[in-house]
């Protein structure tokens, strides 16, 4: 898989399924340079650095549009020039393919 097509799957309910194995997180993370595993492996975090409030404010808001279009909700962490993004699955207590799919998704809205 390309982190291209990565982020054009759309994410799915995985309410009752069991969290990623550490070697499909392994193999989805080698899609996203940038990104890392966080939580002992159970989440996957990025920081993205912008150069005014306007433009981190922008990126969230960004942010928020996919997670309610794909009902999947990240983390968030910001100030005035930063954002840091976690992707968890609370129904599975860890990672799941859909936090793969927006961190995909979100690295889009910056690579364009
Ligand atoms: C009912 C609804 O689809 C679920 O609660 C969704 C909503 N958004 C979610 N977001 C995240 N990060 N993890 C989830 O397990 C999750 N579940």
């Amino acid at each position: 898989m390309t982190l291209t097509e990565l982020a054009r799957l759309h994410c799915q309910s995985r309410h009752g399924s069991p969290p990623l194995g550490s070697l499909q997180a392994q193999e989805l993370l080698a899609l996203l340079p940038g990104w890392n595993l966080a939580d002992g492996g159970r989440a996957l975090q990025r920081r993205l650095d912008f150069p005014d409030f306007q433009r981190t404010l922008g990126f969230i808001n960004a942010v928020g549009y996919i997670a309610n279009q794909q009902d999947h909700h990240p983390d968030l962490q910001a100030a005035y020039g930063f954002c840091e993004l976690t992707w968890t699955t609370h129904d599975t207590g860890g990672l799941s393919l859909n936090d793969f799919i927006c961190a995909a998704r979100c690295q889009a809205l910056i690579d364009g």
